[in-house]
C-alpha cells in the first residue's frame, strides 16, 4: 500500500457554539490547547505521522483564521523529512459552493468530489478539526481494506450519559455495524462513533450524489450519509480505537480535557509520536519569579510569570503580574494577568487583559468561567467571588486531594 491509496479530508467549518465566546471570532479547530498548540494539530499532525500526506481542509466558519493558522501547510508537510511531497489545501465553502455555504459535512465533502478525483485515491479518511487524540490511522485503514467495507467508522466507548451526544452504534461481533442513530434522545448502547470515517472512494462519491439529489436531507455524515449506507445494505464495518480521545466541544470539555494533560492522562509532544504545529519549537526558559510558587503547571517559554500557579496551562507570550494567583486555569496565548489578580477555574482567552486585582471564577465554583479573546476586565467588574484566603490555600497546597494526585511537576519548554 502507498500513501497515495488515501488522502484526508478534513473538515474545519463548524462554528462551535458551545465554545463561545472564545468562538466568537474564531473557527472551533483553531482555538488554542495546551501552551503552544490549536486543536487542528492533532489531526494534522495524526495525518503526518500516518503517512497520509494529501489533506484537503474544509473551511466556512470564520474561514481566515484557519487559512492563516495553515498557510501553505508547510508547518507540517516539512515537520517530516520524507521523498512524498504531499500537500495540504484549503477548500473553503465560499469557493467551493454556489450559494458560499457548505449545508452540512457531507455537502462539504459533496462540493469537493472534483478535488477527490484529481488524486484519485481509492479511499478517504475523512476527519474533524476539533478532536483531541494522537491515532495511528494505518490500522484503522489496514482493517478497512481487509473488511472490503464501503466504509469503516472509528468507534470508542464513552460514559453512559454522555452517549446522547454522539452516533451511536450497534454491532455484530465481527464489528459489522447493525444499527446506527445519530444522537438518539435514548442510546441502546454506549459504543460511539467518533466521527472518523474511511470510505472506499467510490462508494463514497456514490453515496453523496445520492445524497446531494434529496431535497429533505440536511447532508450530514451522521445524520444521512451513514444512515442510507446501512439501510441500502452496504457493508459498514465499526473500527474500535483504545487509546485518548476527546471531542472538545464544549467549554466543561475543553477545560477538563486541559487538566488531563496536567495530571498526565493526556500528553502532548512525544518522541514517537510529535504533535506538530504551526509556531517555532522554542528552547528558552520562562521567567518565572518563585519556581516554588508554580506547581504541577504547563508552562510556555515565552513567558513572564511574576505570580504564583497551581494545576494550569500558561501559554505562550503571557504575561503574569506580582502577586497574583492562577489555579485550575488556561491562560491562552497573549493574555496578560495584571498584579493581584485571582483566577480560578477558568478560560481566559487569546490576548485578554485582566487588570490589576480582578477576581475571576471561585474555588467552589461549578461552572467554568470564561473571558473571551481580546476581552478586558476590571477589578471592579468581578466575574465571581473567590475568598483569597481558600484560594491562598489550594495555591499552598494544603488540599490533600492535591498532594495525592500532583506531584508537583512544573514543565517548561
Ligand atoms: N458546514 C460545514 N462545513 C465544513 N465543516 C463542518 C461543517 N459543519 C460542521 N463541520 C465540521 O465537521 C466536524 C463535525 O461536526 P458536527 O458538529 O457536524 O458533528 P458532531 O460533532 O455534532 O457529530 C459528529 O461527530 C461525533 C463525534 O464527535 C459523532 O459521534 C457523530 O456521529 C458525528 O455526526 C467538525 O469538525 C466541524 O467543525
Amino acid at each position: 500500500m502507498t500513501q497515495m491509496d488515501c488522502m484526508a479530508m478534513l473538515l474545519a467549518g463548524g462554528e462551535g457554539k458551545r465554545l463561545a465566546p472564545l468562538t466568537s471570532a474564531l473557527a472551533k479547530p483553531v482555538v488554542p490547547f495546551g501552551d503552544r498548540y490549536r486543536m487542528i494539530d492533532f489531526p494534522l499532525s495524526n495525518c503526518m505521522n500516518s503517512g497520509i500526506r494529501r489533506i484537503g481542509v474544509l473551511t466556512q466558519y470564520c474561514e481566515n483564521t484557519v487559512h492563516s493558522y495553515i498557510g501553505n501547510g508547510n508547518a507540517w508537510l516539512n515537520a517530516i523529512p520524507t521523498k512524498h511531497l504531499g500537500e495540504i489545501a484549503l477548500l473553503p465553502a465560499s469557493e467551493a459552493s454556489p450559494g458560499g455555504v457548505y449545508e452540512g459535512t457531507a455537502d462539504a465533502i459533496f462540493r469537493n468530489i472534483s478535488y477527490i478525483q484529481q488524486h484519485n485515491p481509492e479511499h478517504v479518511l475523512i476527519l474533524s478539526g476539533d478532536h483531541i487524540y494522537k491515532m495511528d490511522y494505518r490500522p484503522m485503514l489496514e482493517t478497512h481494506i481487509q473488511s472490503g467495507a464501503a466504509a469503516t467508522i472509528a468507534v470508542k466507548r464513552v460514559p453512559w450519559h454522555e452517549a446522547s451526544r454522539f452516533g451511536i452504534l450497534n454491532t455484530n461481533e465481527d464489528y459489522s455495524v447493525v444499527e446506527f442513530e445519530e444522537k438518539p434522545a435514548n442510546p441502546s448502547s454506549n459504543l460511539a462513533s467518533m466521527g472518523i470515517y474511511i470510505f472506499r472512494t467510490d462508494k463514497l462519491i456514490e453515496a453523496l450524489m445520492k445524497d446531494a439529489a434529496i431535497q429533505a436531507s440536511s447532508h450530514d455524515f451522521g445524520k444521512d450519509i451513514i444512515p442510507m449506507l446501512l439501510q441500502e445494505q452496504e457493508q459498514l464495518t465499526a473500527y474500535p480505537y483504545e487509546g485518548y480521545w476527546r471531542d472538545v466541544g464544549t467549554v466543561d470539555s475543553l477545560w477538563e480535557a486541559q487538566m488531563e494533560l496536567i495530571n498526565g492522562t493526556l500528553q502532548l509532544s512525544e518522541p514517537d509520536w510529535p504533535l506538530y504545529s504551526n509556531y517555532a519549537r522554542n528552547s528558552i526558559r520562562p521567567y518565572i519569579r518563585n519556581e516554588a510558587a508554580q506547581r504541577d503547571c504547563i508552562i510556555h517559554g515565552n513567558c513572564r510569570m511574576e505570580g504564583s500557579a497551581q494545576r494550569s496551562i500558561i501559554s505562550a507570550g503571557t504575561d503574569i503580574g506580582k502577586g497574583s494567583l492562577v489555579y485550575e486555569s488556561i491562560i491562552m496565548p497573549g493574555a496578560r494577568i495584571g498584579r493581584q489578580v485571582r483566577i480560578h477555574k477558568a478560560i481566559i482567552g487569546e490576548n485578554a487583559v485582566i487588570e490589576d486585582g480582578a477576581v475571576i471564577g471561585a474555588p467552589q465554583a461549578e461552572q467554568i468561567t470564561v473571558v473571551g479573546p481580546g476581552e478586558r476586565v476590571t477589578a471592579e467588574r468581578k466575574t465571581a467571588s473567590a475568598s483569597r484566603d481558600t484560594l491562598a490555600a489550594l495555591l499552598a497546597g494544603t488540599g490533600r486531594r492535591d498532594r495525592e494526585l500532583y506531584k508537583g511537576k512544573v514543565f517548561g519548554y
